[in-house]
């Protein structure tokens, strides 16, 4: 049996990788050593090639880095070239390691998900502890193969919001990528439905929609404000806002609380009058009739973006890209900065 070892993950296990089992005469005793090492069975090992974690004494299958299967002639790969064949003399040593007071419970802190530094008292709640997974963002982007972000349209009423986060999710999902929208009318029917359009109602939507409590320090951490969309991101989706977020302020606490390049503004710039010309709910007809107060446009303010990654705008001659054409724009644009790739 030849066992050979790549980088340790984040909870510093020890990472055994490409395992590997040939029908050869001491076989049988490697097998046997080696399951009881990892405490498994010795017929799963057999003709496998998998990667195990070494942690709390238990082999666990390892899911950080899905690893294609991979015929016997690869050996030469990259990948195998990146991983030192462990001796014997390896394997035993990661037994003493394991064996080790400290690491055992590094490990089982690691696994549990739980560390003992970090109890902490956050707004009211007491005695909270943060947990942590070995499995993070970017095992998580392997996995799918793209770059977790945050696709944020704003723009008027009307101006086609829905509408390109829709075209959007489809074209990306024809290539595999996934992604969901978070659409302001749809959150405000469940985790937003205590909210109006009061402006500080309007704030309010857009930070627990947009942002995220932020990780100050190993030990000390502040709850700032919602979360979802960053929460998406972090589980490395695309995700696809879809608010009119009318207040360059908020916009910009959102943006300020996701890591940098990974929040990618969209201006849907569509004039009122088109937009009130489309008026597919009636809304703005309400509004001009006074029957809807602080309808953004029209009794309430919309400030433009002051500069953002992607500005859709009218063509010169009058008409507008179709979605699919503004989904095109924004996904070479996602595709350019690497984000539909790990
Ligand atoms: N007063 C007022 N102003 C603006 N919009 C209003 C209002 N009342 C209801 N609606 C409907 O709510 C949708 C906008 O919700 P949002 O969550 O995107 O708004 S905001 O970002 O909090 O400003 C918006 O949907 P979209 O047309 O999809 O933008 C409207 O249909
Ligand atoms: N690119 C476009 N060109 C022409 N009409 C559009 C375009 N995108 C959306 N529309 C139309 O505009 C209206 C409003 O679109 P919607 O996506 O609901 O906007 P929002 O979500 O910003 O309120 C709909 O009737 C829709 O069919």
């Amino acid at each position: 049996m030849s066992v050979v070892r790549s980088s340790p993950p984040p909870c510093s296990s020890a990472v055994l990788c490409n395992v590997e089992c040939e029908p050869s005469a001491s076989q049988a005793a490697e097998n046997l050593r080696f399951s009881k090492l990892c405490g498994i069975s010795a017929a799963r090992l057999h003709g496998s090639r998998k990667r195990l974690v070494l942690c709390d004494g238990r082999a666990r299958w390892n899911s950080l880095k899905p690893i294609k299967a991979k015929d016997d002639d690869d050996a030469g790969s990259d990948y195998s070239r990146k991983c030192s064949v462990m001796s014997n003399e390896n394997v035993k040593q990661i037994k003493e390691m394991e064996d080790s007071d400290s690491l055992w419970n590094e490990n089982r802190a690691s696994f549990s998900g739980k560390n003992p530094c970090q109890v902490s008292n956050v707004g009211n709640s007491t005695n909270i502890l943060w947990h942590d997974c070995p499995i993070q963002k970017r095992d998580r982007q392997q996995l799918l193969q793209q770059r977790g972000c945050v696709v944020w349209l704003t723009g008027l009423s009307g101006s086609g919001k829905s509408t390109l986060a829709c075209a959007l999710s489809r074209s990306l999902h024809a290539r595999g990528k996934l992604t969901y929208i978070l659409d302001g009318d749809n959150v405000r029917h469940g985790l937003n439905r205590d909210l109006s359009f009061r402006a500080e109602d309007r704030s309010e939507n857009i930070r627990r929609i947009g942002t995220l409590y932020i990780i100050n320090s190993q030990t000390s951490y502040d709850l700032t404000s919602g979360e979802v969309a960053k929460l998406f991101a972090d589980a490395g989706l695309i995700c696809i806002t879809s608010l009119i977020s009318p207040y360059q302020k908020d916009r910009d606490a959102c943006r300020a609380l996701v890591p940098e390049g990974d929040f990618i503004e969209v201006f849907i710039d569509v004039p009122l009058h088109v937009c009130e010309a489309r008026d597919p709910k009636g809304l703005y007809k309400l509004a001009r009739a006074g029957k809807i107060k602080g309808f953004t446009g029209i009794d309430d303010p919309y400030e433009p973006p002051s500069s953002c990654e992607i500005v859709l705008q009218q063509q010169q001659g009058n008409g507008f890209k179709s979605p699919c054409e503004m989904a095109e724009i924004v996904i070479s644009y996602l595709e350019e900065k690497g984000y539909l790739r790990a």
